[in-house]
């Protein structure tokens, strides 16, 4: 059984514990507070544990030879740099963020692209720093982020099982009881049904037995996230959009506030749902057996 890690905002991810999930916002928020303040309300709305953001230092994640490139945007045409430097939250944003999502008592953290966002993220004393797929094979951020000691939850889209390996060894190397959880992922966007292969869930979780695992997902629709949970994700994080025909490279993956209130109820229902595997007879059946049964033995035990 893994182990649970206990949040810094109370929260807990690991088997035997509600599945965490999280809207994952990203860079869905075009840069905008309001738009990043609407999709936190619906999240809220929906009942997720958390929202997360993906930070990035554009200087330092946009290779040289791309930053002139010229393209259209919302606000004109302008270079790629550039239009990273826009859709990029700094502080006042973050401190926003954070004193809304206090409010409204939802978690929130981001996905760290680079060491300087590391540095950035202290200022916050948010609960979780996520590591992309993108970046599984980067140990010197790796490193950055386990000198924090904050709770890590890798991704692992894009990857092959030795690269999950290594990583894994990178981090439990440092520190045997590392607070470390480990996503499965497919990194196509969308991604087919053929592809997810959420078998890989319990193989993780096998191979992982100190870990939670969890799952995130770039599929359309939401069945097979459900799917997921079912198969033992103890989180779950879909990319989370006010309206998927908006501008921007993740909307059209991303699923919308009534999609994700439906997900987030389905994967509660399911939850309660699997009960303990224990048979019981439950009062609710006494009156059908009654009138159905020929030969009744009111049993002894009645749930
Ligand atoms: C891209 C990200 O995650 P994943 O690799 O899980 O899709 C992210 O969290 O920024």
């Amino acid at each position: 059984m893994s182990k649970v890690i206990s949040l810094n905002t109370g929260r807990k991810i690991g088997a035997g514990e509600p599945c965490y999930i999280i809207a994952e916002i990203g860079i869905n928020h075009n840069g905008s507070l309001d738009i990043a303040k609407k999709l936190i309300d619906e999240a809220a709305a929906a009942h997720v544990d958390a929202v997360k953001f993906q930070k990035r230092t554009p200087e330092i994640c946009v290779p040289k030879d791309q930053w002139e490139i010229m393209r259209d945007t919302p606000w004109g045409r302008m270079s790629y740099i550039d239009y990273k430097r826009k859709t990029e939250f700094g502080f006042d944003e973050y401190s926003a963020i954070d004193a809304y999502c206090k409010k409204l008592g939802i978690d929130w953290f981001v996905s760290v692209w680079d060491v300087d966002s590391v540095d950035f993220m202290e200022q916050f004393d948010t609960p979780v720093y996520k590591l992309a797929s993108a970046s599984l094979t980067d140990f010197p951020l790796i490193e950055k982020i386990l000198a924090t000691g904050r709770p890590l939850m890798l991704s692992s889209g894009m990857s092959t099982m030795q690269e999950i390996e290594d990583a894994m060894k990178l981090v439990y190397d440092f520190d045997p009881n590392y607070p470390l959880m480990m996503a499965h992922s497919t990194s196509a966007y969308p991604c087919k049904p053929e592809e997810l292969n959420l078998k890989m869930i319990p193989t993780l979780a096998a191979k992982y037995p100190e870990a939670p695992i969890g799952y995130s997902g770039h599929e359309t629709g939401l069945a097979t996230t459900l799917a997921a949970a079912v198969m033992g994700a103890t989180f779950v994080e879909r990319h989370f959009t006010l309206d998927r025909a908006m501008w921007g490279s993740d909307h059209a993956a991303s699923v919308e506030p009534q999609g994700f209130q439906r997900m987030v109820r389905d994967i509660r229902d399911v939850e309660s749902a699997l009960g303990d595997g224990v048979k019981k007879v439950y009062e609710s059946e006494i009156g059908p057996m009654k009138r159905l049964r020929v030969n009744i033995n009111t049993p002894s035990e009645v749930k």
